[in-house]
């Protein structure tokens, strides 16, 4: 072996002794957030705060060092630095002494927290001034003195305490997990996606919203009215033109001439006084058109997909346009509040040409809209209809079963699906879906409306959407959507096991966690089901939903020990403050984990292996 050799498999080897030492550490803490529904600012404080856990590892690292009010302070400091070096003032700032105290107690908890991670790790996780951080946590024969002289002179201090706090942040959440449902119902869900794009580490499993919004972005009308009509309906039309810079004009327009204001489709704003009259009745009437192209949109939709077998869903077949009846299960209702203006009852379905050229349009502004179609990309590249991880199986909904337990099928182009096969074959039409943007009615793209829609949908798994019948029939009866049997049978033990092995997920240890619907915690339900197998974590960070949970969202949290379920309690979140908040013990690990048992080792594996390689080829 030459000499140049000979220093690479050294190099090589030390590198295979580090990996092989980093198989044996503790496992990452990985959190679990569902049902995000554009709740920005709540979402982002429970990030920081790393769900209360900061506040738990300050009072370990301090507890017989700093008092309560100082621990507050210090996590306060931690989960929104900017904010709170603002707070302080500039005479107290610029002393060395309250610098030094700030830097130091930061650096005591980033060492505390860092003990199962490698340096390298560490050190990546600091956005700037590595060196100096370097220095402060690693270093044994450097002068503390010179360093704290250092930062004062250079006015590094405000940098430093906030790439040390963001470090602490990072250091309590390894991975993040989001069990579906970004966007819809609350402000600003493109802010969401801004904060993603640049964490340390993230997966998204799609929920049935999502899915709406990159079918819209990628060639589904229907999707696009349902995305408009929520966006009015909510009072948020302005993700549409502000974030997304999307031209609503033409609509606006439209929706003048044609609609007025309609006691069905008043929005559901959150806080009346802020939004004008004007802007009421123009979500109002926005709302209408959206919705009546969709119908019509839809009509179309399952006419040309039978495989759909949705045709109980072709509502205008059942109305009677001129007395405004309903036909509805064998009864009959009168339509209230109707806006069937652009209806030409011969042929319901058929849209206006103003409608046309208005859906034109927006499609245009849509494929144009550079911002949505990156952020449509970003949930292609960190998405998945489900995710198996660290033995779990992640899924937003449901995985539709008969209610005998077994398998729903479905046979969509020729193929009869059920189980995971079903679950592949929807995630193959999404990314053939929105490689093709320009091919506006093919079967990928209406596979989208039918994953936000279908009985069979992993992510909706109910058997219709009631959307017409919400806005025009009174009788509440109808508005009933029954839920797949999956929803009443994640409770039997077995059943969740069964799910696991279709799967390829080993029995114990392993869990099913979904998202999708709201657990009425008010009313006594139980997140956890089947027995501890199957956690459902939407707990209602969509301010719309917290009247039906009492709660304001769960974090769900695993670490190599086991999974807590954090529940955050209702009207305190929305501040800056720590937050009130209640765990529960869900499993603990028969041993503790290690990376080995992860999912991550499998890369870390594959490494080692080309590393054994590279040395054997260099020895030969
Ligand atoms: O609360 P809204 O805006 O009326 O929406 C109700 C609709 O939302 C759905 O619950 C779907 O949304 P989720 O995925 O958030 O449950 C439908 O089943 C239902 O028809
Ligand atoms: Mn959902």
């Amino acid at each position: 072996m030459n000499s140049d050799n000979k220093i690479s498999v050294r190099y090589l080897t030390e590198e295979l002794a580090h990996l092989k030492a980093s198989l044996e550490l503790p496992k990452g803490t990985e959190y679990f957030m569902s049902d995000l529904h554009g709740e920005y600012h709540h979402f982002s404080t429970v990030i920081r705060s790393g769900a209360g856990t900061i506040k738990e590892k300050i009072h370990y690292c301090f507890f017989n060092q700093l008092d309560e009010k100082a621990q507050t302070d210090l996590e306060s400091l931690i989960i929104n630095p900017e904010t709170f070096l603002e707070s302080v003032s500039k005479e107290e700032k610029a002393t060395e002494d309250w610098i030094d105290l700030t830097i130091d107690r930061l650096v005591s908890l980033t060492k505390f927290l860092s003990g199962k991670y490698s340096k390298e790790k560490i050190i990546s996780l600091a956005s700037e001034h590595t060196d100096i951080i370097d220095e402060l946590l690693f270093s044994t024969s450097g002068d503390p003195k010179k360093i704290s002289k250092r930062i004062t002179r250079e006015k590094l201090a405000d940098e430093l305490i906030i790439t040390l706090s963001q470090m602490i942040q990072k250091l309590t959440i390894d991975h993040l997990h989001i069990i579906g449902d970004i966007y819809d119902r609350g402000p600003a869900p493109d802010k969401i996606i801004d904060f993603l794009q640049n964490y340390h580490s993230v997966d998204i499993q799609w929920g049935n919203h999502d899915i709406t919004w990159m079918g819209a972005a990628r060639g589904s009308n229907i999707c696009l009215m349902n995305i408009i009509r929520i966006c009015a309906r909510y009072g948020h039309l302005n993700i549409l033109e502000k974030a997304y810079d999307i031209n609503l004009n033409p609509l606006y327009h439209f929706a003048f001439v044609y609609y007025k204001d309609n006691p069905a489709f008043v929005p559901k704003t959150e806080d009346d006084a802020t939004v004008s009259p004007h802007q009421k009745s123009l979500m109002n009437r926005v709302q209408q058109a959206a919705a009546m192209i969709q119908f019509k949109l839809e009509h179309q939709l399952i006419k040309r997909r039978p495989e759909f077998k949705m045709n109980h869903r072709l509502l205008f077949n059942n109305i009677d346009f001129d007395q405004l009846l309903m036909e509805k299960n064998g009864k009959v209702y009168s339509l209230e509040n109707t806006c069937f203006q652009t209806i030409c009852s011969k042929h319901p379905d058929v849209l206006t040409t103003e409608e046309l050229e208005l859906v034109a349009m927006l499609r245009l502004s849509f494929d144009q809209s550079e911002k949505l179609q990156e952020h449509v990309q970003f949930l292609l590249d960190k998405g998945s209809m489900y995710l198996c991880y660290n033995d779990n199986l992640l899924l937003h909904g449901c995985l539709p079963l008969n209610p005998d337990g077994s398998f729903q099928s479905i046979t969509l182009q020729g193929e009869k699906l059920s189980g995971k096969s079903l679950i592949d074959f929807y995630e193959k039409q999404v990314r053939l879906c929105c490689a093709h943007p320009k091919k506006e009615t093919d079967f990928s793209t209406d596979m989208l409306w039918y994953l936000w829609v279908g009985e069979f949908s992993s992510l909706f798994g109910k058997k219709e959407m009631t959307t017409f019948e919400r806005y025009f029939i009174a009788d509440k009866g109808t508005h009933y959507e029954e839920k797949n049997a999956y929803y009443q049978l994640r409770n039997n033990q077995s059943v969740c096991e069964n799910i696991l092995k279709e799967f390829n997920l080993p029995k114990d240890d392993a869990h099913i966690i979904n998202g999708h619907t709201p657990i009425k915690e008010v009313k006594g339900e139980n997140p956890i089901k089947g027995n501890g197998k199957l956690i459902v974590i939407d707990g209602g960070f969509s301010k719309a939903y917290q009247k039906t949970t009492g709660i304001s969202g769960y974090t769900l949290i695993s670490n190599s020990f086991g999974m807590q379920l954090v529940t955050h309690q209702k009207g305190v979140v929305h501040s800056n403050k720590p937050q009130a908040l209640i765990r529960r013990l869900v499993d603990r690990a028969s041993r503790r984990k290690l990376i080995k048992d992860t999912t991550e080792a499998e890369k870390l594996n594959h490494q080692i292996k080309k590393i054994k390689q590279q040395i054997v080829t260099l020895e030969q």
